[in-house]
């Protein structure tokens, strides 16, 4: 577990950050890999602020690769990410459950103030005065009553909650969500559903990893199909096309035997 980040702490925008005016994030000729070795390729996409978008495709499509990129802890292969407004410092990043150490000794309202760390800064206090919006951020999430609780001692579907808090806390313009659903129970799942609707009326630009077809198909306008590379974008009733995932599905049968 030792070699696992217990916070994604999003790094600063490369030096020649450029300015995507009009969009939130836009990937142009976008290639991103590992040890060279591209396991997402030629994305050209543009997302609209304030956009609601589903990322899906088969196991190893490159979805969190996509993310990761996209949060700038992936620099691409070749092409470039824009992000635009505040830059990466606008990014919320909810990573997969699976890369958060839970053995670290927090407390749930500790973690959950680690949302707050742009306004203090990374080794600033926090004030009292802060203290009435944690409360509030885990009462939202139905966390509280386990404030004091270690991450430790913490369900699968709670420790998803907690993580939502700190995006709350964090405030950000900008949520990437990777599989924020997966492996929680059917009530956290609608209550963090139901979250991300609020955030999409604020105006926020939202993008989430899901697996869930029928749900995506629910609560998600738009939709972005990889398997390596796009197989097709835009409104997601058009984009779910039978046609559409059997091409996903090939292309990414194809990959595994190269
Ligand atoms: N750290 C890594 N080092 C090397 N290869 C990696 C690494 N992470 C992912 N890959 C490879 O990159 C490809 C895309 O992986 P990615 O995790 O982006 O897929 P995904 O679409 O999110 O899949 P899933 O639905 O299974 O989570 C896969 O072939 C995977 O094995």
């Amino acid at each position: 577990m030792s070699g696992k980040p217990h916070l994604v702490v999003v790094p600063d925008p490369p030096p020649v950050a450029v300015e995507a005016a009009g969009a939130a994030i836009r990937c142009r000729n976008l290639c991103l890999g590992y040890d060279r070795r591209p396991a997402l390729r030629d994305l050209d996409w543009t997302v609209r602020p304030g956009s609601l978008t589903a990322v899906v495709g088969p196991n190893g499509a490159g979805k969190s690769t996509l993310l990761k990129g996209m949060v700038g802890v992936l620099a691409p292969l070749g092409g470039s990410i824009e992000i635009g407004g505040e830059g990466r410092a606008a990014i919320g990043y909810l990573p997969q459950q699976a890369e958060i150490d839970r053995s670290f000794p927090i407390a749930v309202r500790d973690m959950a103030a680690m949302g707050l760390w742009r306004r203090v800064g990374p080794f600033g206090a926090i004030g009292r005065d802060l203290a009435p919006r944690i409360e509030a951020a885990l009462a939202a999430v139905g966390l509280g009553d386990l404030a004091n609780r270690p991450i430790g001692a913490l369900s699968g579907g709670q420790m998803q909650r907690l993580l939502f808090a700190r995006l709350l806390l964090q405030d950000a313009r900008v949520l990437l969500l990777d599989e924020p659903f997966t492996a929680i129970d059917a009530r956290t799942a609608a209550d963090l559903l139901a979250l991300i609707g609020v955030w999409h009326r604020e105006g926020r630009t939202i993008i989430a990893v899901l697996h869930d077809l029928d749900q995506v198909r629910r609560a998600f306008p738009e939709t972005l199909l990889v398997a390596r590379r796009v197989v097709a974008v835009g409104p997601t009733a058009e984009v779910l096309s039978e046609a559409n995932l059997e091409r996903a599905r090939l292309l990414c049968e194809g990959a595994e035997g190269r």
